[in-house]
């Protein structure tokens, strides 16, 4: 399998300062990281920390607000295609496939930033063309040899089971012979057979010289599989470090329960809602036991009034009864 050439320990990645704010929200928040060739390292954090969108900022997707990306050395262009040019690929969270395509063209599409024959070649269909055709077609046999779906190169991408589908992704990346890929969420929705084997397979990739960045909610996964572990919080870089340090801070697992700690970016904000709910609870006690005291003090004078006036009446009664003219007459 050919990659494009790293040496070893070398910082194919390196993010400083990246921002990314839509309108009023910051969803990444000045985050620093680095990943070195040779590297596989894991990008974690709670639902909505920012993982997504600094990959995002990562592929040209995104031109961060704030914040640089190189790559090996050079500042990213702000268009996908060229960082894929440039060495960069990655899968989506959501599988992203041609589904009506087979599994073979799939990964052929993924060859076309590596494709030299330009538009006349293809449209003549000349030697040229035919010769890199057919170059095409092997390096994309042989990495779905490598991803394990040869067998299924004429399947078409819709029927293949999901675990594949992810497969094949990782496939059509790798065929754009990248020097880092960027994996988000590679196991959602595998089953604990499937994780494995992608484990195996990740392992695989870093062994052919690609660093990787991956995304993941399943801890054993990233556990197991990363050399070093950064985790996003509310758009901020909480801690990095390897998997044992990572797992050891009380702070990782206090946010992933959803508690403050000390130095909490959302602390400022947890703390004036917390206030203002306190304020609402506050005013709705006083109004609900206003509101019950009017109740018991109606409910109360309520029977009095109610007696007071049947008293009235029946005195009235009485009254014109006892007046009634004629009626000592009529008796
Ligand atoms: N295009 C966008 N426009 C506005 N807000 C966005 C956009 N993309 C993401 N966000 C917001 O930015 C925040 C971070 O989202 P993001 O998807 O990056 O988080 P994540 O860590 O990848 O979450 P998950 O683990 O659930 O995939 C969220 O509040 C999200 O609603």
């Amino acid at each position: 399998m050919t990659t494009q050439t790293t040496t070893s320990g070398e910082t194919v990645l390196d993010a400083r300062g990246v921002t990314m704010r839509f309108g009023g929200l910051t969803a990444v928040r000045g985050v620093d990281l680095t990943v070195n060739s040779g590297e596989i390292v894991g990008l974690i954090g709670p639902n909505g920390a920012g993982k997504t969108t600094f990959f995002n900022c990562l592929t040209g997707l995104y031109i961060p607000t704030e914040g640089e990306v190189r790559y090996k050395g050079d500042v990213l262009p702000p268009k996908s295609f060229k960082v894929t040019a440039a060495g960069i690929a990655r899968t989506f969270q959501n599988i992203r496939l041609f589904a009506n395509m087979t599994v073979l063209e799939n990964v052929l599409v993924g060859r076309h930033t590596r494709t030299k024959e330009g538009l006349w070649s293809a449209l003549l269909r000349g030697p040229g063309f035919h010769k890199a055709e057919r170059a095409s077609r092997d390096r994309a046999m042989e990495l779905l040899e490598f991803v394990g779906l040869a067998e299924k190169a004429g399947h078409l991408a819709r029927n293949l089971p999901y675990g594949e589908q992810r497969k094949l992704e990782i496939a059509r990346a790798l065929a754009s012979e990248p020097g880092l890929l960027l994996l988000d969420e590679p196991t959602a929705g595998m089953n604990p057979q499937e994780t494995r084997a992608t484990e195996e397979l990740v392992f695989a990739i870093r062994d052919k010289g690609i660093a990787v960045l991956v995304i993941e909610h399943d801890m054993r996964f990233i556990f197991n599989l990363c050399d070093r572990v950064a985790v996003l919080v509310q758009g901020e870089k909480l801690v990095e470090g390897d998997s044992a340090t990572v797992q050891g801070d009380e702070r990782v697992v206090a946010a992933y329960l959803g508690e403050p700690y000390e130095g909490d970016p959302g602390q400022d904000e947890a703390a004036e809602v917390e206030a203002a709910e306190a304020h609402a609870t506050r005013s709705h006690t006083a109004d609900t036991e206003a509101e019950a005291t009017e109740a018991e003090t109606t409910e109360a004078e309520a029977p009095e009034a109610e007696t007071t006036e049947v008293e009235t009446a029946e005195a009235d009664a009485e009254a014109t009864t006892d007046a009634a003219p004629g009626k000592e007459n009529d008796r």
